[in-house]
């Protein structure tokens, strides 16, 4: 048998690996995503500007996000180009002072999720939260769990699992599925700001409907428990139960 040759050279010093941050002293910045037309709301305006017990719903967001987003250092609000007249006269209307950046918006929520990660550009590293402008009712928890879950995963997204039994429709019929496996998927969606910016550099595609989508390929986006009383307002019904949720205490 062949013996073993002993080194007698001591080992070659390695490169020392710095640990992964913990994240906890990441800068944190948010996107809050307002640069929709609200077509399915049928409104005379864009539903971030629709009153939500006596005030714009993006102001509701906006506010919300200040003060449940600990230590948020800046927030980028991407906006209609034709609306930034409409906010600045909403922001002296009613007495808006929390700080925010305004962005232009595009065609798509892509374009403008992009186009809010270019106004962060001075930012070399730090988390970024992108929340749609019209899920006014998110909470202080939910904000904290992407944060948290994106400091140790780098992607992190807030989901929560379908009430209702689900079914796949094709030509031939339907089939049902196992709503255990299926999340729906909710905002914020919160990522170190580097693997963001190398996601949105990609072509867009038709099959991106969120941040995680476009962060799939480069990364495995952790789920976190989002909250049913995080609604998007997309239809007029959505107005009636966010008024409820917010006039009957349980929006906290
Ligand atoms: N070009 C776009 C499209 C959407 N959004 C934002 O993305 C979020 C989620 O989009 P959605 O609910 O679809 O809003 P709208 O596009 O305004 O609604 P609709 O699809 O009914 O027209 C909203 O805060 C919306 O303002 C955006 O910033 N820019
Ligand atoms: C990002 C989002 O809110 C997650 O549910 C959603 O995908 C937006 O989709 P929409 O088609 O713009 O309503």
């Amino acid at each position: 048998m062949k013996a073993k040759r002993l080194s007698t050279q001591a080992p070659k010093p390695q490169p020392v690996q710095a640990p992964k941050s913990p994240g906890a002293q990441a800068p944190r910045f948010a996107i809050l995503v307002a640069g929709g037309s609200g077509t399915r709301m049928g409104a005379d305006r864009p539903k971030q500007f629709l009153l939500l017990r006596g005030e714009p719903v993006l102001l509701h967001t906006l506010r919300r996000f200040a003060e449940t987003a600990l230590g948020v250092q800046e927030i980028v609000l991407v906006l209609p180009a034709d609306q930034f007249d409409t906010w600045q006269g909403l922001c002296a209307q009613f007495g808006i002072n929390i700080p925010h950046r305004l962005v232009t918006g595009g065609a798509t929520r892509w374009a403008s999720v992009k186009a809010g990660l270019a106004a962060l550009s001075e930012h070399p590293e730090g988390l970024v939260a992108v929340h749609d402008g019209v899920r006014p009712l998110v909470s202080r928890q939910v904000v904290e769990r992407t944060y948290a879950a994106a400091a140790t995963h780098a992607a992190a997204a807030a989901a929560v699992m379908p009430k209702d039994s689900v079914r796949l429709v094709s030509q031939h019929g339907s089939s049902a599925q196992n709503r255990n496996r299926l999340r729906l998927m909710q905002t914020p969606q919160t990522f170190e700001i580097d693997l963001l910016r190398r996601a949105y550099a990609m072509p867009e595609l038709a099959s991106f409907t969120d941040d995680a989508t476009v962060v799939d390929d480069l990364c495995r986006v952790q789920l976190v428990d989002g909250d049913y009383r995080n609604l998007k307002i997309t239809t007029p019904e959505d107005l009636v139960v966010a008024e409820a949720l917010l006039g009957g205490g349980l929006a906290d």
